[in-house]
């Protein structure tokens, strides 16, 4: 086979040009059908709201309608991002054998690209990727070329082609076939990363689509070393199966789950690029509504949190008194005297929760004081006086206090009182546990934030302690209840009775938090907004699994109950300590759906020379981890630089990397450094017009850069739980260079 030529080259662009051009001026027709078809619809629809169109023209124009929105979602991605990318960007030159068989070639060729195109005759000018008519386009291999010559793919950047690279499926190209470049893939790889993760729709390789177009329903696991591309496979999965049965899965909702904020602003990008926007993307600290939460607690606290053993702690928690509800009634009731005291209260609070969930059993609770009241009564009709006691103007008032609805967050608040904490855990995690879970949540208190691990705790009371709701408003006016006569001789005195008539019945503060200013006293910060429920997902995909404790997992079983599960993650990259009890949640949120597994290989982003040297790391300490191989040479190794333990050093030497990574590299660079040095590091990595992040080890799972700077590695495993797995996660971020500073 002889070497294209640079006029070769050109005349082949021409060709794709051309078939592009076509596409577009058919794709801008299909968009002005789509407009009219949109505009009639509108117009018919305000005249006959029930319509009388028939179903098969109201399917063509959301045909069309999609497509035109999708066509305006990727180009305008494309534009935002300056990628080489387009609309169409492959091309299968096929053989379907006649000349085997003596006959005339019977070729074909096809056109892949982020959404089908046809033209006035209905013919495809592209396909979509995921259409099975693709499939050989990721499939074809030289062993197994399944009809393919030639497989071609387009850069380019917004309508104009600027390079192809062409892969030959068969030994000998035909004559009239021109093959160009080395392969797209290395192509791919090679070139120099943005600051957010591209789709690799035209570089897919063959195990990778296999994962991709796996069935949906059941769990599908996708395993491999760092950079293997796991994330951006699962990603394509989610576009995949969104195509492949759209009603259920647009409709159910697919849900994609990462680690950090971080993660999902690096991902956000993907499915947009693909044409989808309806996935919802959230980290583990964003997943429940109502709360946010980025800050980390220190590991101690985060596996006290995580562990199930809390779950019992949590329990009891839900069951505890109001710690400043009234703990005596005293009420006359037709003509009775009734005093219910705190263990009479106790036992019809028990009593309540043992069948009801506490903030939707106010009736029950009624009804059980009642009945409570009722037993010190020995005379009258009883229907008669549970009647006038359930009607009583003080008895409502005081369980409005008693029996108010509570949000979980500040039910777990609770536990930042040090007594309440060893009370309720001192035996079931040790008084030791119990102290650190106190003083995290003080933390919390002290903060006005909450911590990542916090969520799921709150997601767990929100589901013993039921949905948050108003009481119905009070029938009775607001004077009647003031003019209660000494109304403490009651048990009533700790009521505010009132004062509150225009706040929420809870103190904690209700709404549903839109248009809330942020308040500047910490615990307000803490409790503003509402806890939502758990919303359902036909598909939840989770990301980097391995880190999730086993608390999360039952966070993420609650918004999973009937879905279809993709779950992609790394073993030796897991910063979660107990992978036993973890695993263990894990299989409860799946129940008993079949499974499939995927294992990736190939390590596509780091240098070969990059990974080598993480590789180094991770034997010692996990000897059974799942390695990858680097496919990528580069011929630089990494850079160690041995830095004392001073602050105004360390920030020198990052800076001097950073002058020289600058240089070597065109794209994005992160000096991933630990806590304890972000204070010395914020000038010098402000500088270079926002080519450089500051980012913590944590933070960095499933990021990457073009290069990275890895500020003082031991300090890296000091800090973090499950301290070297995470070192190796930071030494696994960079794509082409990478400097090491051994602080110390
Ligand atoms: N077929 C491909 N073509 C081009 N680039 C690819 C391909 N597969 C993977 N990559 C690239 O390799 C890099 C690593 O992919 P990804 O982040 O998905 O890996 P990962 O296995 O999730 O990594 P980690 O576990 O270390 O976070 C990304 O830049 C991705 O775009």
């Amino acid at each position: 086979m002889t070497e294209a030529t640079e006029d070769d080259v050109a005349r082949e662009i021409a060709v794709e040009q051309a078939h592009v051009d076509r596409v577009y001026t058919e794709l801008a027709k299909a968009v002005d059908r789509a407009q009219l078809v949109h505009a009639e619809g509108m117009a018919r629809g305000q005249t006959d709201r029930r319509g009388t169109g028939d179903p098969r023209e109201e399917e063509m124009a959301g045909l069309f309608e999609r497509d035109a929105l999708v066509f305006s979602a990727s180009r305008r991605t494309a534009s935002l991002q300056h990628q080489h990318e387009g609309l169409v960007f492959g091309r299968l030159d096929l053989d379907h054998g006649g000349q085997q068989q003596g006959q005339e070639p019977d070729r074909e060729v096809r056109y892949v690209g982020r959404l089908g195109v046809r033209d006035d005759d209905y013919e495809p000018l592209v396909i979509d990727w995921r259409a099975p008519a693709a499939a050989p386009f990721y499939r074809a291999t030289p062993v197994d070329p399944q009809g393919v010559l030639r497989r071609r793919v387009l850069r380019c950047q917004g309508e104009l082609v600027i390079g192809i690279e062409d892969d030959l499926m068969v030994t000998e190209a035909p004559d009239d076939l021109v093959v160009v470049g080395d392969g797209a893939l290395i192509a791919a790889l090679t070139r120099s990363r943005g600051q957010r993760m591209r789709d690799i729709v035209a570089t897919i390789q063959q195990h990778q689509d296999e994962a991709i177009r796996a069935a949906a329903r059941g769990v599908t696991e996708i395993t491999g070393g760092p950079g293997t591309g796991k994330t951006v496979v699962a990603l394509h999965r989610a576009a995949y199966l969104l195509y492949a049965d759209r009603r259920r899965f647009e409709s159910g909702g697919v849900l994609v789950v990462g680690p950090s904020a971080a993660y999902t602003a690096y991902i956000e990008r993907v499915l947009p690029g693909l044409g989808e926007d309806s996935v919802v993307l959230r980290s583990v600290g964003d997943l429940v509504g109502g709360i946010t939460a980025t800050r980390n607690d220190p590991p101690e606290a985060a596996a006290i949190k995580g562990s199930l053993a809390i779950r019992q702690v949590l329990s009891r928690l839900a069951r505890e008194p109001i710690p400043d509800a009234p703990d005596l009634l005293r009420v006359f009731v037709a003509g009775q005297a009734i005093r219910l005291e705190a263990p009479a209260l106790a036992r019809v609070r028990r009593s309540v929760l043992r069948h009801h969930h506490r903030n939707s059993s106010f009736d029950a609770a009624l009804r059980e004081l009642a009945e409570a009241a009722w037993a010190q009564v020995h005379e009258g009709e009883k229907d008669e006086f549970l009647d006038k006691f359930e009607d009583s103007t003080d008895v409502e008032a005081f369980a409005r206090q008693w029996w108010r609805p509570v949000d979980s967050r500040e039910v777990l608040l609770w536990l930042a009182d040090p007594d309440t904490a060893r009370r309720l855990a001192g035996d079931l995690i040790g008084e030791a546990s119990a102290g650190i879970l106190a003083s995290s949540l003080q933390t919390a208190l002290e903060a006005g934030t909450w911590s990542v691990a916090d969520v799921a705790l709150v997601d767990d009371l929100a589901a013993r302690l039921g949905q948050m709701v108003d009481l119905p408003s009070e029938e009775r006016g607001f004077y009647e209840i003031e003019e209660l006569e000494d109304a403490s001789q009651y048990g009533t005195s700790a009521l505010r009775v009132g004062l509150d008539r225009d706040e929420p019945i809870a103190s904690a503060p209700s709404g549903d938090g839109s248009g809330q200013r942020i308040s500047t006293d910490p615990r307000q910060r803490l409790l503003s907004g509402r806890v939502t429920g758990a919303d359902e997902y036909a598909h939840v995909l989770v990301d980097e699994a391995q880190d999730l404790s086993p608390m999360q997992w039952r966070m993420l079983g609650r918004r999973g109950r009937w879905a279809s599960w993709t779950v992609v993650g790394d073993a030796a990259q897991s910063s979660w300590p107990d992978m036993e009890e973890s695993l263990a949640a894990r299989e409860e949120a799946f129940g008993s759906s079949v499974r499939r597994s995927f294992h990736m290989t190939t390590n596509y982003r780091n240098a070969r020379e990059i990974f080598e040297y993480a590789e180094v790391l991770i034997r010692q300490y996990v000897p059974d981890a799942d390695i990858p191989d680097a496919v990528r040479d580069t011929g630089v190794e990494p850079v160690e630089v041995a830095v004392p333990a001073d602050g105004a050093a360390v920030a020198a030497a990052t800076g001097e990397a950073l002058e020289r990574l600058a240089d070597e590299v065109a794209g994005s660079i992160a000096v991933i450094a630990p806590q304890r040095w972000w204070s010395d590091l914020g000038e010098v990595t402000g500088r270079h017009d926002g080519r450089v992040v500051l980012i913590d080890p944590l933070s960095s799972k499933g990021l990457e850069w073009d290069a990275t700077v890895v500020v003082d590695p031991e300090a890296i495993i000091a800090e973090s739980p499950g301290g070297p797995r995470v070192l190796y996660v930071v030494l696994t971020r960079a794509a082409h260079r990478m400097t090491v500073l051994q602080v110390g």
